[in-house]
């Protein structure tokens, strides 16, 4: 669809100290970031973390309080418009034009963007095939589903053929199919690229999505890298979960610490991390200890989350 030949590590996106303020409130706390074209970059944080807001001053719609950024080397402070003209944003709420069809909804996009009339009929009809809506371009928005909407907010964020995409939350609401539907469009874009940023909650799709992480907890960035590299720096191989009786908890804990690398509780279980989930079970077993319930999982983000910021991820 569109050929954005990437140049080798050319930064289209950085920001230094970067700060926002709502009143007394410091919602973003001097982050620094460095994304370079043809990246698909996310950040990762629960609810309140700054995610949005960061997100919005990157979209050139709401101002900064402090610090740098620059997009394509542009402030935002003087240059928003030729800068939003670059980029495509999918915005946490779908804010479709419920009025119209979603083909309308294509059009009058392409039109505020000040595309010629013939090219925006050939582009939205590309954009409908590229996000699969095309037998549904004469339906009225409210008729789609969850799904549907969220592409189609896809397709139109993508009119103007952005070097730079940005996605908040990209399928929050959405059933597993659903999403992988929209993953499946984003890897094409990545294919195609261009440069993709987005926000999300969810680890799988940080996991799945993003060659690189920022981790932001309370307006701060705590860890950065691949999802690989940041497993590898802050977890174990594996880790065992065990549920055990509230009064054997103690006991079940010192004997795991003998030998793990780390233990976490968690109100319902015990998470022990070990290179090898299976040996920690042996050795709780040779303790006399028998769990009620075990399982042993590859480390994930959500426990790099939880060993970064002692909290999980999910509320
Ligand atoms: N327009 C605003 N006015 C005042 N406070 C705000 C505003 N927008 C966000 N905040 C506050 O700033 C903090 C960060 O919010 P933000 O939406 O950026 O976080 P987030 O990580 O995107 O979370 P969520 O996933 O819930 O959107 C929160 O405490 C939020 O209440």
């Amino acid at each position: 669809m569109v050929d954005h030949t990437p140049a080798r590590d050319e930064v289209v996106l950085e920001a230094q100290g970067l700060t926002k303020r709502y009143g007394e409130r410091e919602a973003v706390r001097g982050i620094d970031f460095r994304v370079t074209r043809g990246e698909f970059v996310g950040f990762l944080g629960p609810n309140g973390a700054g995610k949005s807001s960061t997100m919005r001053m990157i979209a050139s719609t709401s101002p900064r309080s402090g610090g740098q950024l620059r997009m394509f080397g542009l402030d935002p402070a003087n240059a928003g418009a030729r800068i939003r003209a670059r980029i495509g944003v999918v915005p946490q709420n779908d804010n479709l034009d419920s009025e119209l069809t979603v083909q309308q909804n294509l059009y009058v996009y392409g039109l505020l963007f000040g595309l010629p009339r013939r090219h925006v009929r050939a582009r939205a009809a590309e954009l409908l095939e590229f996000v699969q809506l095309t037998d549904r371009a004469d339906a009225a928005v409210e008729s789609l589903s969850g799904g549907m909407k969220r592409r189609l907010t896809i397709a139109r964020a993508l009119v103007n053929q952005p070097e730079l995409m940005l996605l908040d939350e990209p399928t929050t609401g959405l059933d597993p199919q659903a999403r992988h539907l929209v993953w499946e469009r984003l890897y094409r874009l990545k294919a195609e690229g261009v440069t993709l940023v987005l926000t999300t909650h969810y680890m799988d799709e940080a996991e799945q999505l993003c060659d690189r992480l920022f981790i932001i907890d309370d307006g701060r960035v705590v860890a950065s890298g691949s999802p690989a590299a940041l497993i590898g720096e802050y977890c174990t191989r594996e880790v065992l979960e065990v549920r055990v009786p509230e009064e054997e908890r103690p006991r079940v804990v010192k004997a795991a610490s003998k030998t793990a690398a780390r233990v976490d509780e968690l109100p319902d279980r015990v998470l022990i991390y070990a290179n090898s989930g299976e040996r920690a079970l042996a050795a709780l077993r040779g303790d006399g200890l028998e769990p009620l319930n075990t399982l042993v999982r590859r480390a994930s983000l959500e426990d790099v989350f939880l060993r970064l910021t002692g909290r999980s991820l999910v509320d």
